[in-house]
């Protein structure tokens, strides 16, 4: 049976949230093989970060060296990178390998406020891995950093959208999930031509940790599956809506939210119809 793979290069989320374990799941319910680099280890739960281990560059260098030796992803997503040298060392193996279906999650704060990539690596991700990126997927905090503008009205949105365009990713997706101005989650997707929304009904729960993340990988599956990045995103924004709205209330600050709820819905349409 031939299957589409997909690897993320992210941290690990000790609570399961968010993370390479978000990307992991996301990955295998929507049908794709997932493969990671892992890059720092955090010590994490609903509650916050209590600690950051970071990996070497070597050691990330070496999985995807592994990786890329061997079981040519379809398509590569990147979360968590932590500091300057990880980030040089996995836009040079992506280069290497010529990837081209490369969705970058530029992480920069958990919603506690802990960091999780040092300030002084800011400039080398806008230099060497932005430019190799097919979809760049920061929400409204990390565009302001990326492109120092101040991000408060639609138009603002597009004024930083087209920053990052030039910047050198080919797609650039501003997500809403920030911006509580109204009902709606409403995340904003230019292609260096085009503008396009995508609408949906913001949920109010506290149980949205690893939204991001979850929202990266599915883009990246359906990038794996061979859709067009505007059919990767609408399918990646229906995943998340279901994994937000039918939370999972675990633990005790910022649940999880729950990705087994797009299938869930798909096998319920089926045995009982819409
Ligand atoms: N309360 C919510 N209700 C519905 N969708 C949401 C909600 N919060 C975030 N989203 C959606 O989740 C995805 C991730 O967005 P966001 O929370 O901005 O990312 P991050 O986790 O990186 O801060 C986006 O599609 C966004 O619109
Ligand atoms: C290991 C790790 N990677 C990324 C994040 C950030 O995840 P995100 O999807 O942006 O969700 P929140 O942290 O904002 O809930 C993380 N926390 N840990």
């Amino acid at each position: 049976m031939k299957v589409n793979k997909a690897l993320t290069i992210a941290g690990s989320d000790s609570g399961g949230g968010a993370g390479i374990q978000a990307d992991l799941k996301t990955f295998q319910e929507l049908g794709v093989f997932g493969m990671s680099a892992l890059t720092a280890v955090t010590a994490q739960n609903t509650k916050g970060v209590q600690d950051v281990y970071p990996m070497s560059a070597e050691a990330v260098v070496a999985q995807i060296t592994s990786i890329g030796e061997d079981l040519a992803p379809d398509a590569v997503k990147t979360g968590m990178l932590f500091n300057a040298e990880i980030i040089e060392g996995v836009s040079r193996e992506i280069a290497r390998y010529k990837w081209r279906n490369v969705v970058i999650d530029p992480v920069m704060i958990a919603k506690g406020g802990a960091s999780l990539l040092q300030k002084e690596a800011i400039s080398s991700m806008k230099e060497y891995l932005i430019p190799l990126s097919m979809v760049i997927t920061p929400n409204i905090p990390e565009a302001e950093v990326l492109t120092g503008l101040t991000i408060k009205t639609d138009q603002d949105k597009k004024d930083a959208a087209r920053k990052l365009h030039d910047i050198g990713a080919r797609n650039v997706m501003i997500k809403g999930g920030h911006d509580e101005s109204g009902n709606d989650a409403t995340d904003l997707l230019f292609n260096g031509q085009n503008f396009y929304e995508f609408r949906s009904k913001r949920i109010q729960t506290v149980n949205t940790h690893g939204t991001g993340c979850t929202f990266s990988a599915a883009i990246t599956a359906g990038l794996a599956e061979g859709l067009t990045v505007l059919n990767a995103v609408e399918c990646a924004k229906k995943f998340i809506q279901a994994a937000i709205e039918d939370d999972l209330q675990l633990g005790s600050g910022h649940g999880p939210t729950n990705h087994w709820a797009y299938n869930r819905r798909k096998k319920e349409t089926l045995v009982h119809g819409s």
